[in-house]
């Protein structure tokens, strides 16, 4: 089940990586949709972070190209923002809350220029969506973790980009930031920006996304959660490793497709 696209906003042509001669993704064609939500599920090690790091450009292809708003990456990197794994970060680094999200802006100013009064507005905009503005003067060393990932997406959001690509922004975040990210999406789904998320609580696909990429080193599956999110495709990307097969099949059966109007 790979549905094409017309007009897509993103697409992947014959996409295949490799870590040191090592082929993690095979294959891959893909065309996605402009102002979804869209999630990339998969089991461990199925490669949904390469995926995500190669639409970026940031890791050699073995094969393919790829083509974002109609055009090569180098086009359009202004148009794209990125939210990496928390983890991957260093929070010990001696900077404040603002200073992080600033750094959004950069892209922009060029980094010599001085942010104007603009960008510290788009700033303290951005702290507040995600509800962190009275953090603004904290050192990042100093925050929680579902702090730290509030403050990554306000850095993203400080970027106005039109396609946001988020690695597990839900791993290892209490359920009132769950629930701040969530609504966070849904405005920026309003807004016709285009989300793309490595997910994986399986529990939660049919709520938080419109569309999802079924990954495991190949593409199983590529379209709207009605078509691809079902227990014969999910089997195929999991294999023997989904237990939570019947309970998804229950949840398809019945059709509830909680909050998602
Ligand atoms: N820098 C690297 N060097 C070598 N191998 C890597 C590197 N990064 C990832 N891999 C391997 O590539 C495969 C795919 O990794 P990737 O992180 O893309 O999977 P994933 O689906 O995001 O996994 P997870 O859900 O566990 O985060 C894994 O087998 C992983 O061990």
């Amino acid at each position: 089940m790979i549905q094409q696209v017309e007009n897509p906003i993103i697409e992947v042509h014959d996409l295949s990586v490799s870590y040191e001669k090592k082929p993690v993704l095979w294959d891959v064609d893909l065309s996605l949709p402009s102002g979804k939500l869209i999630g990339i599920i998969g089991p461990n090690g199925a490669g949904k972070s390469t995926l995500l790091k190669s639409i970026m450009g940031l890791l050699p292809l073995s094969s393919g190209y790829i083509n974002i708003l109609d055009k090569p990456l180098k086009e359009v990197r202004d148009k794209i923002s990125y939210v990496p794994q928390r983890e991957s970060v260093d929070w010990d680094f001696p900077t404040s809350v603002f200073d992080v999200v600033m750094m959004g802006r950069y892209g922009q100013l060029g980094l010599l220029k001085r942010p104007k009064k603009a960008d510290k507005e788009i700033v303290m905009d951005s702290l507040s969506k995600v509800g962190m503005e009275a953090f603004k003067d904290r050192q990042i060393s100093q925050l929680s973790g579902g702090q730290q990932q509030r403050v990554f997406l306000a850095r993203a959001l400080a970027q106005q980009a039109e396609i946001y690509f988020m690695d597990e922004p839900f791993a290892g975040v209490d359920a009132a930031t769950e629930k701040a990210i969530v609504e966070l999406l849904r405005q920026m789904s309003a807004e016709k920006k285009t989300v793309i998320v490595v997910h994986h609580d399986l529990q939660s696909v049919a709520r938080y996304f419109d569309w999802i990429i079924l990954l495991n080193m190949r593409l199983v599956a590529s379209g709207p959660i009605e078509n691809a999110f079902t227990p014969e495709l999910l089997q195929e990307t999991y294999g023997g490793k989904l237990t939570l097969l019947t309970e998804i099949s229950e949840l398809i059966q019945k059709n509830r497709f909680p909050n998602r109007e």
